[in-house]
């Protein structure tokens, strides 16, 4: 399915407090570096819209929130979301999230890695480009701190299914997956994310898990 056309906030828009480029970051990424305090941090990949990083990090004000984003036009669009959520306690990156999670972040510094609805890579030979692979699910395991959760949500059964059987072969401190349940919208941007909206909207099934880091002895 295409996707929309997006439009990047106005250049009179001041996104310095909500924007920061990959190339600028802190070698030690973490709430500290970016926001000054110590609260739990959160990080999603590939944030799109935005429109879960703006809610949740309203939502949550004891958490801060850093959403990463590859395609320039959609981490400045989620930026300006989250200007007008007047959230205080989350940043968009612009850039691409995998450098991230090899270099810039702790082992054992996250409290949660939220994946929804990464790009399919339908072709066998492409497959190795999807977010979700062997070499980012150990990268997320180890940033997470023991107790730490990695949500992923799909509407690609063959994405879901090889991600599960890859995590039980690789990640056995991720444990079991457990589902989370689809939530009935309340409104109309009512849901976890604009992909959540678009496959609901269109009767396609969504597969949601999260695994839980615990220690394996
Ligand atoms: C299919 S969209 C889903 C967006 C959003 N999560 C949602 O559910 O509405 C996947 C997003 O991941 C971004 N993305 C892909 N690879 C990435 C990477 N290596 N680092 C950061 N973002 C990435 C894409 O640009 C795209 O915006």
């Amino acid at each position: 399915m295409p996707r929309h056309q997006i439009r990047s906030p106005k250049s009179s828009v001041d996104l310095s407090t909500v924007l920061r480029d990959v190339d600028q970051l802190p070698a030690d990424l973490g709430s500290q570096s970016m926001f000054g305090n110590d609260l739990p941090l959160e990080i999603e990949v590939g944030s799109g819209k935005g429109l879960f990083i703006s809610t949740e990090s309203v939502a949550h004000p004891e958490h801060n929130f850093l959403g990463v984003e590859i395609v320039g036009k959609y981490a400045s669009h989620s930026a300006g979301r989250l200007l007008k959520a007047g959230s205080t306690n989350a940043i968009m990156i612009s850039g691409n999230a995998e450098p991230l999670f090899e270099k810039n972040i702790a082992a054992g510094s996250l409290e949660a890695v939220h994946v929804y609805f990464p790009d399919p890579w339908w072709k066998k030979k492409h497959r190795k480009r999807r977010v979700v692979n062997e070499t980012s699910v150990r990268n997320f395991s180890r940033a997470l701190r023991v107790g730490g959760r990695f949500h992923f949500w799909t509407d690609v059964l063959d994405y879901f299914e090889n991600t599960i059987e890859m995590i039980a072969d690789i990640a056995p401190e991720f444990g079991v997956p457990i589902p989370e349940e689809e939530v009935e919208a309340q409104h109309d941007l009512d849901y976890r994310t604009h992909f959540e909206r678009r496959s609901i909207r269109h009767q396609i099934p969504v597969y949601r898990v999260r695994y839980e880091k615990r220690v394996v002895g």
